[in-house]
């Protein structure tokens, strides 16, 4: 079975509303990025340097990153080598089936929750990445999970970012524990985890302060959050995501850089998405980091925060490429 027709068949078997979802949210990287390949690959009638040259280019600029680009274009050498291609368009699934190659092994991940009693998810990342919205988009995806949701608004450093947090409590449904702007994260934290067992509450979500310019104080901090949360729940915190800002591109992997093993960082989630061109940057991140990206930001909706799926990623891409390939299939009766 051709690799189109194969992808094709693992969307079928999914939610079409997440499908959908993805297709809307990678629509500035389609437009762009994909229809730069689209004209190459139409333009050029034959595979040559200035073919792969401006494959490269193309891939660069939508934030692939030099590394994995020149894996890539290497890669694809090899296969045009072997397999004798001589038009462009023959190169339309081998380049989606890498591109899925790159990003595969991430999606399965999930939310790591506990197995009984209370989840501690804590959110860091620095200011104006989508913190406070990804952890209001994730109340309410736990919530529509039947889970009982708790905020912890332990950015008590910027101004603003208590009441935001409420917002999001308010238009989620979830309560927020705080205390005045200011305070100790780790005591908001103390309160927060106090308020959740009496409760019976199945995940509490923690915003921290995003102070990353100083990285030192910045571990401290964590440090501190850390020994009053395992005091309280041992196992926890059961996930701390790393939040980063897609429309900030190489920034977003420098960030993501600052914070080393030590800060127990277990995923990340990349927002905005939907507001960058450069899609590519889920799979530079994905080839540079350890770390899986475990939810992306694909709009400013509540409902906007999918868990990543490298399938549907690739799929919202190129479903263009499916739908001709499909066509093409039928005329020539395989
Ligand atoms: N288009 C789009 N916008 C988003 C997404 N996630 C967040 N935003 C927007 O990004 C802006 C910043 O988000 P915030 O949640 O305020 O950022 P923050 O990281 O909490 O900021 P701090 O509290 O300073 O750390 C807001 O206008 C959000 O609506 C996303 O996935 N897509």
């Amino acid at each position: 079975m051709s690799f189109f027709k194969r992808l094709k068949e693992a969307i079928s078997t999914k939610a079409e509303a997440v499908t959908n979802k993805f297709k809307e949210g990678l629509a500035k990287t389609r437009d762009v990025f994909v229809e730069r390949v689209e004209d190459l690959f139409s333009r050029r009638k034959k595979i040559d340097e200035d073919f792969y040259e401006e494959l490269e280019e193309i891939l660069i600029g939508a934030d692939v990153g030099v590394n994995t680009v020149l894996k890539l274009i290497e890669d694809l050498r090899a296969e045009v080598r072997k397999r004798k291609i001589e038009n462009p368009s023959e190169l339309q699934p081998i380049l989606s089936e890498m591109l899925i190659a790159l990003l595969k092994g991430q999606e399965q991940t999930g939310l790591r929750m506990a197995e009984s009693g209370l989840t501690v998810i804590l959110f860091v990342g620095v200011n104006g990445v989508g913190k406070t919205t990804t952890i209001g988009k994730m109340a309410h995806m736990l919530k529509s999970q039947g889970k009982k949701v708790l905020l912890a608004a332990g950015d008590t450093f910027r101004a603003g970012a208590i009441e935001q947090l409420e917002e999001w409590g308010r238009r989620v449904g979830v309560d927020v524990i705080k205390q005045q702007a200011g305070s100790d994260p780790a005591a908001v934290m103390y309160d927060a985890l106090h308020a959740a067992k009496s409760r019976g509450v199945d995940v509490l979500l923690c915003d921290t302060a995003g102070r990353l310019q100083n990285k030192v104080n910045l571990m401290e901090e964590l440090n501190k959050i850390y020994r009053v949360i395992r005091r309280e729940v041992p196992e926890a915190p059961h996930e701390v995501l790393l939040v980063l800002d897609a429309t900030t591109g190489q920034n977003a992997l420098q960030q993501a850089k600052l914070f080393d093993e030590k800060s127990g960082l277990s995923g990340l989630v990349l927002t905005k998405l939907d507001g960058t061109a450069k899609g590519g940057i889920v799979v530079a991140i994905r080839q540079e980091l350890e770390l899986p990206v475990k939810f992306v930001g694909l709009g400013e909706k509540m409902d906007d925060l999918q868990a990543f799926d490298s399938d549907q990623f690739v799929h919202a891409l190129f479903s263009k490429w499916i739908a001709e390939s499909e066509k093409e299939e039928e005329k020539t009766g395989q």
